[in-house]
């Protein structure tokens, strides 16, 4: 069932980044033109950075992406940003149903669904997060909740169209927490099973990101866990170094 995936490494900034956040792009684009690296490499800036970003990256084979979209073409939707933005911007992945929007902003897995569909039509690769609170976690059930909600907010795809999945227990986000390499080996072999079933053999390449609190110092042992196909990282993709070596240990 495993097949060799090459591994994607996504940074989201989330609500941070600045003028001065250019220089750590150049100092990743600068090792990235230096080394030969075994990822795919991802910037998610907030959606006022990822035009220049972009921009910034042209001569890399670093990619950049959004970190949320709107699943309507255009329209009256004051304060978002629809998917033929984030292409225009630069962006080639858009993240979708990160834990923070379905919390803060009511997002339900429809509404995740709907926006990776309309990544998908507009060529726009979504990552699809999903993850357990705390409490989920403690009541024994991580896996039935997370299987349940990857697959209710990941449509169909073609062949020619990619679709990533992101898994992020929430008590892990920002919290210096990880799970344990056993707990991410269980959950990730589970929605790889998930997929499976439910996409076949496209269900086997796709790509499942384990995020949540993933470091220098911890992110080999977890890229290590059979099915972990790369990492969204927050606060440490914001620093040149620690995104740097985070990437070099994939
Ligand atoms: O939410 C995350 C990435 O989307 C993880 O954030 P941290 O790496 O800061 O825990």
């Amino acid at each position: 069932m495993t097949q060799k995936i090459t591994p994607l490494i996504a940074g989201n900034w989330k609500m941070n980044g600045d003028a001065g956040s250019f220089l750590e792009v150049e100092v990743i684009k600068d090792h990235l033109a230096a080394n030969e690296v075994n990822a795919e490499v991802v910037i998610c800036p907030p959606a006022t950075l990822l035009h220049r970003v972009s921009v910034a990256l042209s001569e890399s084979v670093a990619k950049t992406g959004a970190q949320n979209c709107h699943s309507a073409a255009s329209g009256a939707y004051t304060g978002d940003i629809s998917v033929a933005m984030v292409t225009e911007a630069g962006g080639e992945f858009v993240i979708v149903g990160h834990s923070e929007r379905r919390d803060g902003y009511n997002e339900s897995n429809e509404d995740v669904r709907a926006k990776a569909i309309a990544a998908l039509e507009g060529g726009v690769v979504p990552i699809v997060c999903c993850g357990e609170s705390l409490e989920v976690r403690e009541s024994g059930k991580a896996i039935d909740v997370v299987v349940e909600q990857i697959i209710a907010s990941c449509p169909d795809f073609t062949n020619e169209q990619e679709l990533v999945v992101a898994y992020e227990p929430i008590w892990a986000i920002g919290t210096g927490k990880t799970a344990s390499s056993a707990d991410v080996d269980e959950m990730h072999n589970a929605i790889r099973a998930a997929l499976v079933k439910r996409f076949g053999e496209q269900g086997a390449a796709i790509k499942i990101l384990y995020g949540g609190s993933v470091k220098p110092a911890n992110a080999k042992e977890l890229l290590g866990v059979e099915n972990v196909n790369g990492a969204l990282v927050g606060g440490a993709s914001l620093k040149a170094d620690d995104f740097w070596g985070i990437i070099s240990a994939a």
